[in-house]
């Protein structure tokens, strides 16, 4: 077993509106990110990703259940562990006309680290070469990344980094996406948290998804994607109405692709190549069609999504 980084168990979360109802923002949510590369924090707008982090980073109270970061329990423990964690919950404030260096520099000294360290962080963003411009000039992207070298300078072990390339366009998200990779090689463990798919499965080994506050999968993105039945099977035929009223008269779901058939519901692909031999009809294609991260998310979270207001009201009660 590795060593867990973040571990909350029966995590909860409870807001109060100002009507005096109850917004259940985080339940029952237990938690588990190893050391080592990057967990991806998946769910839908409003699901609870955000409340969570600022939980752990002591930013927001729970209203119940445990939080372990490094083994250690949070809030209580913070002052011991906060020392190596970065995290970029919202966008850090930085002066606009100074540049992005010394934006960077002023931050180091106050809080005591190397200038030496400066130079590090730049390069580890990829933002060398444009260290000098001033910070108002910077791109949504350049911002984001100079955001995530403020929190490199103390060399964090846990990186916590909240929808980093919201608002970024596709060139400046492959960017961030292809640093975060480069850092959770380096040996920093890395939450991602994150509504783009790509983006998680692209970059995370690991990822747990949650909905609505709770936790809906958790594990390894080969191991998630591999656990979830087959999509579809594309089969070619020479006649594909024909081999479609022979499949549904034997219960598969059939879908037409262009001149493919879409065959759900297929535990056995050999089973189809039998069934449509036996009428005659000779396959000239059959492609198990593999799911990606993206449709065990949407089966995951079809419900929580489908609701109209993604937080449940709850008449008044006890947090
Ligand atoms: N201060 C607050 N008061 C009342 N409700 C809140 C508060 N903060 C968050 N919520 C509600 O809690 C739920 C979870 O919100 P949260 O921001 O944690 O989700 P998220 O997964 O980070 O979403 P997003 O991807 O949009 O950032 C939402 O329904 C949100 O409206």
């Amino acid at each position: 077993m590795s060593e867990l980084v973040i571990e909350t168990s029966g995590l909860r979360k409870q807001f109060r509106t100002r009507r005096g109802r109850h917004v259940v923002a985080v339940r029952d949510l237990d938690l588990a990110v190893p050391a080592g590369g990057v967990h991806g924090f998946l769910g839908p707008n409003g699901s609870g990703k955000t409340t969570t982090i600022r939980m752990l980073l002591g930013l927001a109270r729970a209203s119940g259940g445990e939080m372990r970061l490094f083994g250690q329990p949070v809030p209580r423990a913070l002052p011991q562990v906060i020392g190596r964690i970065g995290a970029v919950v919202e966008q850090p404030k930085f002066v606009p006309t100074f540049t992005g260096r010394r934006n960077l520099e002023l931050l180091a000294r106050s809080i005591g680290v190397s200038q030496r360290s400066v130079e590090a962080a730049i390069a580890q963003v990829g933002l060398d070469g444009r260290e000098r411009e001033r910070f108002k000039g910077y791109s949504l992207g350049m911002k984001q990344r100079l955001a995530i070298a403020a929190t490199l300078l103390k060399s964090p072990d846990l990186l916590i980094l909240d929808e980093p390339t919201n608002g970024l366009d596709p060139a400046g998200i492959r960017d961030i996406r292809d640093m975060i990779r480069g850092l959770g090689e380096s040996g920093v463990t890395v939450l991602l948290s994150s509504h783009i798919l790509a983006e998680v499965q692209q970059v995370c080994e690991s990822v747990s998804i949650i909905g609505e506050g709770r936790l809906l999968a958790s594990g390894r993105v080969d191991a998630l994607i591999g656990a979830s039945t087959a999509a579809a099977v594309r089969v070619g035929l020479p006649d594909p109405a024909r081999g479609a009223r022979h499949l549904e008269a034997a219960g598969y779901a059939v879908r037409r692709d262009g001149a493919h058939l879409l065959v759900e519901g297929v535990d056995e692909p050999a089973d189809l190549t039998r069934l449509l031999a036996s009428h005659d009809l000779f396959v000239s294609e059959l492609t198990p069609l593999r799911p990606d991260l993206e449709q065990v998310f949407l089966q995951l979270t079809k419900d929580t999504t489908l609701r109209a207001r993604p937080e449940e009201l709850v008449a008044g009660g006890a947090a």
